[in-house]
């Protein structure tokens, strides 16, 4: 109901939904430089849900945002599912995005004036695709929210609006959904209702699905875990449970903590 089942044929062929090589983001000028991305560079099969973590400001946003195509790395090269993003021209970008992209946010970011469907249809608009309302609507449906289809955001709660937005960013059939915090305004059952849609689209659609998070709970939906400190992936966890990602994640703190003052003495 999510659309096509299992990876489209070209992700199959290729194995490869998300490509970055050797992604610097440098922010600021000589005398404020922030080295946010120092260097990433992987690679996510089609069909995978990737958690991406990392003490605060160790570039899981950037890594997001360059990865999806709304910031521009300084160095290094995007591919999504073998195609090039390229940051040269605002419009292609743009357009790119809207093909191949999904963006679920922590914030929901839904337009207050439109009701449930007409928000979902919205990036079909925007990509000036056939707005197929059946499919929208079995969409929803999947989201459990096939009876809300008139109400405004407003009126739902927010894991509600959640589910809006993932519908939203399910329905044109990207080859990668990137998610930032998708739970962190949610409380615990709605936010578990939105890691089990999210990990369903994958396990049973073959969506690709990349998302940042701080809660090892959240994590532990993914298939895997990239870790993040200073701008680079320095680890990888497969089959991650909670408590082996709250481990992790402490023993991380710990040691960023003391580079930082080896770095600092
Ligand atoms: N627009 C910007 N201008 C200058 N510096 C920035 C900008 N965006 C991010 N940074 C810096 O880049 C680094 C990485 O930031 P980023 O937001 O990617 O980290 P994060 O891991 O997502 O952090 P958090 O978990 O706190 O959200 C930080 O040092 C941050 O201050």
């Amino acid at each position: 109901m999510f659309g096509r089942k299992g990876p489209a044929p070209m992700d199959q062929a290729m194995g490869e939904a998300l490509r970055l090589d050797g992604v610097r983001r440098v922010y600021g000028a000589e005398d404020n430089r922030v080295v946010a991305l120092d260097g990433v560079s992987l690679s996510l099969p089609a069909g995978s849900f990737t958690a991406v973590m990392g003490p605060s400001g160790s570039g899981k946003s950037t890594l997001l945002q360059c990865a999806a195509g709304l910031d521009r790395p300084t160095e290094g090269r995007v591919f999504v599912a073998g195609a090039e993003l390229t940051g040269d021209d605002e419009a292609a970008l743009t357009k790119f995005r809207r093909r191949r992209i999904g963006f679920v946010f922590q914030q929901f970011n839904l337009l207050p004036t439109l009701d449930v469907m007409e928000n979902t249809v919205l990036p079909l608009k925007l990509a000036r695709r056939k707005v197929d309302r059946e499919r929208a609507r079995a969409v929803l449906a999947r989201v459990g929210l096939g009876d809300r289809l008139r109400h405004l955001p407003a009126e739902l709660s927010g894991g509600q609006q959640q589910r809006v937005a993932i519908a939203r960013a399910l329905v044109t059939e990207p080859r990668v959904v990137f998610a930032d915090e998708p739970t962190g305004a949610l409380d615990t059952r709605s936010a578990r209702d939105v890691l089990g849609l999210l990990q369903e689209s994958v396990r049973t659609f073959g969506q690709t699905v990349v998302m940042v998070t701080h809660d090892p709970v959240a994590a532990s939906f993914a298939d895997a875990v990239l870790y993040l400190a200073d701008g680079r992936i320095v680890g990888h966890q497969a089959a991650p449970t909670a408590e082996a990602v709250a481990e992790r994640m402490t023993h991380l703190a710990d040691e960023v903590e003391r580079q930082r003052t080896m770095a600092g003495a």
